[in-house]
């Protein structure tokens, strides 16, 4: 029965623009909302499902790669049907893009879905404010991306002068005339902008739905992806690190190296804490948690670029874990805790 289907919401963003952020607060703050999450990572080691994990109904990682590239739409239809089931009694689903996939084939594979239950809800498009201008340069298909979206979420506004605000929005409505843009700090975007609760009947009518033609006039081909021209390298170790060299490495980090993300175990004073990593172009920032009970104590990053060198990157973060006769203290940690929010 249409009026019982499940908004499917997607969010899209270049790398590192802010979209887990988002999810995360969607999350927190929806707390009378089912929402089912869908996460494309990048690269084998799902870093944004274990960012997101714990804080969702039902989770279900797409391993391995791109939505976009499937070779049809089966496997996201496959985990549509997981998260739809009625039991779950799931009310949105929200679509966690990889940075690097395209729009457009993601919003196709949905539209073209064969599954009944749901609805596609609409398209939301994060910018990291502070990145716009030089992203956009480097990748004008961005455009293309910001007219794609039904709301552009304009995030990270608290990296910007107000003047630069609203010199990006003016930006972005030359892009997309008409285009609902929200401003944003850390995601924090009120949830009943982009679903609603019950009644579905009602909230139903909201969510514009894009005509197959729409999708298909923008003359997409696979292998023109943005992520194309991107590498990703992922690096594990069970060897805690030593925080200074660590640090050497990500001050060094070569100008391709876009996007580095994951968990660090360090040795000595810091060996107490995970602490997740992002970096995005010159951006960096350190996010420690406890341990859970019995996770085991590794570092696990996925770096992401162009041009890069992989076996170099491996070598140089293998240097950093630490010898067996180094001992680490407080001092040692200080250049990691400076890049650590005081909220954390
Ligand atoms: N200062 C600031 N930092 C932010 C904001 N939103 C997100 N961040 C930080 O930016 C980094 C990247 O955010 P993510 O939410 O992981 O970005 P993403 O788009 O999911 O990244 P990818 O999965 O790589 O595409 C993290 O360190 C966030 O804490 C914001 O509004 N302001």
């Amino acid at each position: 029965m249409a009026t019982q289907r499940i908004p499917v919401i997607l969010v899209t963003g270049f790398l590192g623009s802010g979209k887990t952020t988002m999810l995360n607060h969607l999350m927190r703050d929806s707390a009378d909302t089912r929402i089912g999450v869908i996460v494309n990572d990048f690269g084998s080691i799902n870093i944004d499902a274990l960012a997101v994990a714990g804080q969702v109904d039902s989770m279900i990682p797409i391993e391995n790669g791109c939505l976009c590239c499937a070779a049809d739409a089966s496997e996201m239809d496959e985990m549509l049907a997981r998260l739809t089931e009625p039991e779950l009694r799931i009310d949105v689903v929200v679509i966690e893009a990889s940075g690097l996939a395209e729009p457009q084939s993601m919003i196709r594979a949905l539209l073209s879905s064969t599954n009944e239950r749901i609805v596609y809800g609409g398209l939301v498009e994060v910018v990291d404010a502070a990145e716009f201008g030089d992203t956009r340069a480097r990748h004008p298909e961005l455009d293309r991306h910001v007219r794609a979206a039904d709301l552009v979420v304009l995030n990270k506004t608290d990296r910007v002068t107000e003047d630069e605000r609203d010199d990006l929005l003016e930006t972005l409505q030359e892009i997309a005339p008409g285009a609902p843009v929200l401003t944003a700090a850390h995601g924090r975007v009120d949830p009943a902008l982009l679903f609603d609760h019950q009644p579905r009947e009602a909230s139903e009518e909201r969510f514009r739905q894009l005509s197959f033609a729409d999708v298909c006039a923008d003359g997409h081909e696979h292998g023109h992806h943005l992520h194309a021209a991107y590498d990703s390298v992922e690096f594990t170790s069970a060897e805690p690190l030593h925080p200074q060299r660590l640090m050497a490495f990500l001050d060094s980090r070569p100008v391709g190296l876009y996007r580095v993300k994951g968990f660090l175990h360090f040795a000595g004073a810091g060996s107490e804490r995970k602490f997740g990593l992002h970096a995005v172009g010159s951006y960096l920032r350190f996010q420690p948690s406890p341990w859970e009970p019995g996770e085991p104590r590794v570092t696990q990053l996925v770096l992401i670029g162009t041009g890069i060198d992989a076996d170099a990157l491996t070598k140089r973060l293998a240097e950093c874990a630490v010898t067996a006769t180094e001992e680490i203290d407080e001092t040692h940690m200080m250049g990691v805790l400076r890049y650590v929010d005081a909220a954390d």
